[in-house]
């Protein structure tokens, strides 16, 4: 039967046409050709075809119109600030803590995020972690009465290891102010949560800005300075910050430079992460060394700055002259260029930044308004001129090794008791605060020491001896009273040479007495004497190597001057 069919069917669809039977008029060549079975039968398929294709579009469109009336679409790329301030908002959403396809980070915002419990024999854990969206997947949650949908999509069109990602959000909302009240919650979600952290961005293999940390904010009065540095940083910092039409009025380019110099562990880059907190900014770390940055790569960073923020550029020296090294470590830092090179390969250069490629993109005409640079080096007089010059580094700061008064505070606010330091802090943070003149209650361990001070000077120390050498690196300070530790503090500024040692090297020095205020008071001559005797150690070693090196060179010279006189 089939066959029979099919055999009809092919009777029909191939006879044979006679040519001389061609119609010559189109209705009659219509015809002919629908006198094609196989013909006809694709014209159908194309008819109908095209008809339910050209009706799928039509619903396709519609259906988008009518989706585009009721929805607000917009993308949030993951380099953009908003991304994080989104991220942020999310993941403090009641109802996002019910979604079960997510991505987990441990890169939390400040207090956001849940804490991860301790390890057997941890002592302490602060490890947070928060739930992200996920790659490619839809999630729907509330924004008041409006239903939003989120989706991620990561770019797979760059070329770099490190992929982009877009988040993508939907709200069902006739009006875009829907969507900047979102916007505005989730920042102010995000500012809450960096009330006490600095987040540290730097650059990634594409030249995009990521957040790579965050920092607790160190409070300003952690810092010892000499009188009047740090309030004519913090002034200078905020009133420009406040200045932003003073400088469009007059044509000036709104942006501030600051350049600290000076020996190393003295407090510069302490200060500016400081600073950092105080001004709520966040902290651009540009790498001037970092390999593969070169004078377009470099402006483009600056460039893509946002507006209110801290470019930090740190030993802004060596980016440009590989034969300076810092200070006293000339050998650490020989070895250090050396395993570098190795780790980098052959030919390969730590920066291919110029000094022209910095300048330009210092205050070419992309440099971002509004930021304030601050650069560190510890070889002022190995920067080129046109690199400091006021409206790139408008304020020159000199940082040195300790005074006797830095010693002094530093040993005061060491070992002062931590209800104070927690007063302090509220204080720097807007917070009530009472006088700081209160006496500590003298009890608990630390007040071994006081009774041992009492003690050691009637000449009996023996006993406590075993209690000094355990150094306890637990949570709980001194509970010295105010008087004594004003007394203690004097004496040890008393037994510190001046200019001699760094803050760096008396905080660590202090750090080995830890709730000791007596003790450190009492090894004080020892130690220094030991630091001088090794210091001065380290300078005849030097002077000796110069003095090779410089006999070495003349023997050469000889040999030359040898050798071309026998030519
Ligand atoms: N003036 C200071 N007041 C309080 N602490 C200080 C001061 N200077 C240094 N320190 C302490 O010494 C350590 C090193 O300080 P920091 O890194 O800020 O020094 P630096 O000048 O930036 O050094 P480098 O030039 O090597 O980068 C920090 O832990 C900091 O707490």
């Amino acid at each position: 039967m089939f066959n029979a069919t099919s055999e009809a069917a092919n009777a029909t669809s191939t006879a044979p046409v006679s040519v001389s039977a061609l119609p010559t008029d189109l209705a009659g060549l219509m015809a002919a050709l629908l006198s094609f079975g196989a013909l006809r039968d694709w014209l159908k398929l194309i008819l109908f075809g095209g008809f339910f294709e050209t009706c799928r579009r039509m619903w396709v469109n519609t259906y988008q119109k009518i989706q585009n009336s009721f929805y607000i679409h917009a993308a949030f790329e993951d380099n953009d600030s908003c991304y994080e301030w989104l991220m942020v908002w999310l993941s403090q959403q009641p109802q996002w803590e019910k979604t079960r396809n997510i991505a987990i980070s441990t890169s939390s915002y400040g207090k956001t995020g849940i804490l991860l419990e301790k390890a057997e024999g941890e002592e302490d854990n602060t490890t947070r972690v928060v739930c992200l969206p996920a790659l490619s997947t839809s999630y729907n949650i509330w924004f008041g009465w409006h239903y939003v949908s989120l989706y991620k999509q990561q770019d797979e069109n760059t070329d770099s290891y490190y992929k982009r990602s877009t988040l993508h959000i939907s709200i069902v909302a006739r009006n875009r102010s829907v969507l900047f009240d979102l916007l505005n919650e989730a920042r102010k979600a995000y500012v809450a949560a960096q009330e006490k952290s600095t987040s540290i961005y730097v650059a990634d293999t594409s030249n995009s800005w990521r957040r790579v940390s965050e920092r607790s904010k160190r409070s300003l009065e952690s810092i010892i300075l000499e009188p009047g540095i740090k309030d004519l940083l913090v002034h200078d910092a905020k009133d420009f910050l406040g200045s932003k039409e003073w400088y469009h009025e007059r044509g000036i380019p709104f942006r501030r430079g600051y350049l600290l110099y000076g020996v190393p562990g003295a407090g510069k880059t302490s200060i500016i992460h400081s600073l950092a907190g105080e001004l709520n900014l966040d902290i651009y770390v540009v790498s001037l060394s970092r390999l593969g940055l070169d004078d377009a790569a470099l402006g483009e960073l600056i460039n893509d700055l946002p507006e209110r923020c801290i470019a930090l550029m740190e030993d802004i020296d060596a980016a440009f002259s590989s034969s300076i090294n810092r200070g006293d470590d000339d050998e650490d830092d020989e070895k250090k260029k050396k395993s570098q090179s190795q780790e980098q390969g052959p030919g390969a250069t730590t920066s291919r930044v110029s000094l022209s490629g910095l300048l330009n993109a210092l205050d070419g005409v992309g440099a971002q308004e509004g930021r304030i640079l601050f650069a560190t080096t510890n070889k002022y007089d190995a920067l080129d001129p046109a690199l400091v010059r006021p409206g790139r580094m408008d304020l020159h700061i000199e940082f040195k090794m300790a005074s006797r008064y830095q010693a002094r505070e530093l040993f005061k606010r060491f070992y002062r008791p931590d209800h104070i330091h927690s007063r302090q802090s509220e204080k720097s943070t807007g917070a009530k605060s009472s006088s700081s003149s209160e006496t500590a209650p003298d009890s608990g361990y630390a007040s071994v020491q006081s009774s041992s001070s009492a003690n050691s000077q009637d000449g009996e120390e023996g006993d406590n001896e075993a209690v000094q050498q355990f150094q306890p690196h637990s949570h709980a300070g001194s509970k010295i009273p105010l008087d004594v530790l004003d007394k203690l503090a004097h004496e040890f500024g008393e037994a510190v040479p001046e200019r001699v040692f760094s803050m760096a090297a008396l905080q660590g020095y202090l750090m080995t007495n830890k709730v000791w205020p007596l003790a450190a008071v009492e090894g004080a001559a020892a130690w220094i004497a030991e630091e001088l005797e090794k210091k001065a150690k380290k300078e005849a070693k030097k002077a000796k190597a110069a003095e090779m090196k410089e006999a070495k060179a003349a023997e050469v010279k000889e040999e030359k001057v040898d050798a071309d006189s026998a030519e």
